[in-house]
């Protein structure tokens, strides 16, 4: 950008500012204080939340002694969880990890899914049964559509199994970056049941082939890491559980560095934008330009490129 028209920019800005009011590129050295501890703010049974640098939070399941399975805990407490970040001034970004498992996660816990069984045995009328079912799926739809509601961007980071309840909730996360020994199933029909909580909407969109998710959908067959690389299912292949877990929070450490209206933005337009035409997702992103571009970060952001320095952002 040239000098004449980065003061022109420059000046209209700052006649935004209302008279009396805070400069609007106020925050340049002071906005964003480093981030507190998300071990010392979030209380969960079955994750894990730790701070490991400014903005990001990493969760890891912390179910190890059953594989990460998902019973019905696991499941509220992961809406409750990205209900809570989407609000987090601290938080601009999570990356999602299988903790000190064996495995990424062995999908919904049988055991669970028993006692959910019994609890059906215990009602005596069909309609009665079907509301109690019908409730435990919305509850688990809404637990995976959280990723996808939160506005800071979900990194998954996926080693080993990732099966059944698993693969759908990675299909609604931004990114997702896998081991070399991972390994995929969408397994509900070997348990007896369609697919209900989004990978059967998800998965299709995600990878753009009709043919291989119906394929998998249809027969739950196990497939390793290269045939999800190649189909786009992940992003990215590491050697090891380290070097995954390195590269999710490089990628993390620079999304957190942008400006979190900008990526906030981003993260909200990319997803209506998935099932709108174009014209509505420009209806959408002007909506969301109109407010933004007044916005503080927008002038720190210009002027931090023009300066080449490190811009820093308020919290959000
Ligand atoms: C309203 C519903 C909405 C949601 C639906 C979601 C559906 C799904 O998620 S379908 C998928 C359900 N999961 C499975 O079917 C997993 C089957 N398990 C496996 O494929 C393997 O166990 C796995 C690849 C995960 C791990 O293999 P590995 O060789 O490392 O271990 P194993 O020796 O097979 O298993 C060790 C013990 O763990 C028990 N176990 C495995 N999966 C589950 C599970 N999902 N829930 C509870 N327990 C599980 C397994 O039986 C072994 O137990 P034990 O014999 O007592 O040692």
């Amino acid at each position: 950008m040239n000098k004449v028209a980065f003061g022109a920019i420059f000046s209209t800005l700052k006649t935004m500012a209302r008279p009396g009011a805070a400069p609007i590129a106020r925050n340049l050295c002071a906005a964003a204080k480093s981030s507190s501890d998300a071990s010392e703010k979030y209380n969960f049974k079955t994750l894990k939340l730790t701070t490991p640098s400014p903005f990001v939070v990493h969760v890891e399941f912390n179910r190890p002694d059953r594989m990460n399975a998902f019973n019905r805990q696991l499941w509220t407490e992961i809406k409750d969880c990205f209900e809570q970040l989407h609000n987090d001034p601290d938080c601009r970004v999570v990356v999602l990890s299988g903790g000190a498992s064996k495995h990424f996660t062995a999908g919904i816990d049988l055991f669970d899914m028993m006692k959910l069984g019994q609890e059906l045995g215990a009602i005596e009328e069909v309609g009665r049964r079907g509301r109690l079912l019908e409730g435990t799926i919305k509850l688990y739809q809404d637990c995976i559509t959280s990723l996808e509601l939160c506005y800071k961007p979900v990194i998954v980071a996926v080693h080993s199994a990732c099966i059944g309840a698993g693969l759908n909730l990675i299909t609604a996360a931004d990114v997702r970056y896998c081991t070399r020994d991972a390994f995929f199933s969408l397994k509900e029909v070997d348990i007896g049941l369609a697919a209900d909580v989004g990978a059967l909407q998800r998965f299709p969109r995600v990878v753009g082939n009709q043919s291989w998710v119906r394929e998998l959908s249809f027969t739950a067959r196990r497939f390793a890491s290269d045939e999800a690389f190649s189909h786009g299912l992940v992003s990215r292949l590491f050697d090891n559980r380290e070097e995954l877990l390195k590269g999710a929070m490089k990628l993390a450490e620079e999304i957190a560095s942008k400006s979190p209206i900008a990526v906030q933005g981003t993260k909200k337009n990319l997803v209506y934008s998935a099932d709108h035409t174009v014209q509505e997702g420009l209806d959408h992103i002007r909506g969301i330009n109109m407010l933004n571009l007044q916005s503080e970060d927008f002038l720190n952001a210009i002027m931090a490129s023009q300066s080449k320095e490190t811009p820093v952002f308020a919290k959000l």
